[in-house]
């Protein structure tokens, strides 16, 4: 029985669990696509580098060309990162008609289109599961499991790495900076863990999840960002007070077929199921017009629910080859695209204002709400035990983006308050 060769680009956390899951699933995985599965080449930075699976050193190359051009590779899986040389690889292994299987948003979010585009044309398969929510299968639950219905909202916990410091956090007290490096080490941090902090992560996936939950064309640039690295324990301890969890969250919206993508720490009440996704645990919340609501969980970042995902992707493509429908399956974007306008966009916000301890001081803030038109669910006041101020939290109903900036504007004149503490949009 002819084999199915690999070439492996990268052999780090993911594509160590590659390895491990190809050798240890082995008899499965033959079984499932009817020829036995080989990893032939693997390109690494550093040959010389310890390993700790073991792997012949000749199938081993630091020129990651030498698996492209090798004409005996029929798939390739690209798990070493990288944007602008990777693209180059992945489009002339397409054009020489090799799959490819890829874990990398950073590339599907900026040159998904183009890759898909050359793909349908060579008739290749390019699978990206593990790209986002690395071991949920939503990619693959968005294109075949929701084609039957119109999905007018994705909500999701969507960045390990910040679902993980968040928790622990919340759970712990512990600090920022003892987390982010601890999940650095389990492997879940991207090479430069600013993309995780700063939300751009989690910004790549919700474009990728985006395009093909509206089947529309969703750019980075489309997506507004913002990190966790403002976060502080107090906006914690506030969130729960009130009964809410903060937790990074990407809203991909559509009303009219106008749509509107962010990231944002957002506080979540507790009586939603994504408020109680904790640790590197990811969740996509799916609201279709027809099914209702739907939410799907698991480990969003690590090694082997990372290549559980790659595999899952790797079988799909032989399976396809042996049909001879390569390439031939995958639905491009069709929907224009529209985008709301921060006067349409809306939502629930929460504030934390430090104000002069003094009679008449709820009513000047209420009267600037009122001025927007921005009407109040709840407003608590407290005194700051180490401050003459008072600190007053108010959560508004729904309102609009527009008319909060002019609120929060319109707050930075106002003598009654010394500082707007933290703002942030409330979902559940
Ligand atoms: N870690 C995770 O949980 C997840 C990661 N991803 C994505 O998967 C991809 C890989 O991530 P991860 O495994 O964590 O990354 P690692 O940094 O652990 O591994 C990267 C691998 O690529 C190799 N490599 C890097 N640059 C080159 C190059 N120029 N030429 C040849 N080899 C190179 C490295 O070689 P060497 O070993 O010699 O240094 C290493 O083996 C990324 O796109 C990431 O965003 C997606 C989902 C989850
Ligand atoms: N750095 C990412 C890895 C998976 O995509 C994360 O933390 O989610
Ligand atoms: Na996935």
């Amino acid at each position: 029985m002819k084999s199915v060769k690999v070439g492996l680009l990268g052999l780090g956390t993911v594509g160590t669990g590659v390895v491990r899951i190809v050798e240890g699933h082995q008899e499965d995985l033959s079984s499932q696509v009817g020829s036995p599965i080989v990893i032939e080449k693997v390109a690494v930075k550093n040959i010389d580098k310890h390993r700790s699976i073991d792997i012949e050193r000749n199938k081993l190359t630091e020129d990651p060309w030498e698996v492209i051009h090798d004409p005996e590779i029929d798939v390739i899986i690209e798990v070493m990162g990288g944007v602008e040389q990777t693209k180059e690889y992945i489009l002339e292994a397409l054009n020489r008609g090799k799959h490819i299987v890829t874990a990398n948003k950073d590339l599907m979010a900026l040159y998904g289109a183009e890759i898909l585009a050359k793909a349908m044309e060579q008739q290749c398969d390019v699978f990206y599961e593990a790209s986002v929510a690395g071991g949920i299968p939503i990619i693959r639950t968005l294109i075949e499991g929701f084609s039957s219905d119109r999905i007018l909202k994705i909500m999701g916990i969507v960045n390990g790495t910040t679902n993980y410091i968040l928790t622990k956090m919340s759970q712990e007290g512990a600090s920022y900076d003892d987390v982010l490096a601890e999940a650095q080490q389990l492997g879940y941090a991207e090479a430069d863990p600013t993309s995780d902090v700063e939300g751009l992560d989690a910004a790549r996936k919700m474009a990728i999840l985006g395009s093909l939950g509206f089947r529309t064309n969703v750019d980075l640039r489309d997506v507004a960002v913002r990190g966790i690295t403002a976060v502080s324990k107090e906006d914690i301890l506030y969130a729960k007070r009130m009964g809410y969890e903060i937790k990074l969250l990407g809203i991909a919206e559509r009303q009219d077929d106008e749509y509107s993508i962010s990231v944002q720490p957002t506080m979540v009440k507790h009586s939603h199921p994504i408020a109680a996704v904790n640790g590197v645990f990811n969740a996509v919340y799916v609201y279709g017009e027809a099914v209702g609501e739907t939410m799907f969980y698991g480990p969003g970042a690590g090694e082997m629910p990372t290549a559980t995902s790659i595999v899952a992707d790797l079988v799909a493509v032989i399976k396809n080859k042996k049909l001879g429908v390569n390439g031939l399956r995958a639905i491009g974007p069709y929907k224009p695209k529209k985008l709301r306008t921060d006067e349409q966009i809306a939502y629930k916000n929460f504030l934390l204002l430090q104000v002069a301890d003094k009679a008449g001081v709820l009513s000047k803030i209420t009267q600037v709400f009122a001025e927007y038109d921005v009407s109040l669910e709840s407003v608590v006041q407290s005194p700051n035990a180490s401050t003459s101020d008072a600190e007053i939290i108010i959560v508004t109903h729904n309102a609009s983006k527009a008319a909060m900036d002019k609120v929060l504007n319109h707050f930075e004149s106002l003598d009654v308050i010394r500082k707007v503490k933290s703002a942030y949009r409330v979902e559940g």
